[in-house]
């Protein structure tokens, strides 16, 4: 299954450099494992936002949900999910 998922990212001014680096750092972490595993299929920066626009392959809802409910930034995201279906005029099957 497929999904179209928007992260938001806001983190708090009052936070200390070095936790708002230590989280940034485990997320890329986790993101490349996620990315290797093919699950995390798409990772893009929107231009000019701190924020992404991802595709993910995953089994089921739950499955997504308890994924992107780990991510240590997920406290401070503010996360839009769309599920995805084939579109008839495209050209490969996703
Ligand atoms: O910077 C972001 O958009 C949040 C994020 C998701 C994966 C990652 O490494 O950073």
């Amino acid at each position: 299954m497929l999904f179209h998922v928007r992260m938001q990212v806001t983190i708090p001014d009052s936070m200390p450099t070095e936790r708002a680096d230590l989280l940034k750092s485990n997320e890329k972490a986790l993101a490349l494992t996620l990315q290797q595993s093919g699950k995390w299929r798409h990772l893009w920066r929107v231009v000019g936002q701190y924020a992404n626009v991802s595709v993910f392959d995953v089994d089921s809802n739950d499955e997504l949900h308890q994924l992107l409910s780990t991510l240590p930034l997920y406290p401070f995201m503010q996360i839009e999910v769309t599920p995805l279906a084939q579109h008839p005029s495209a050209l490969a099957a996703n």
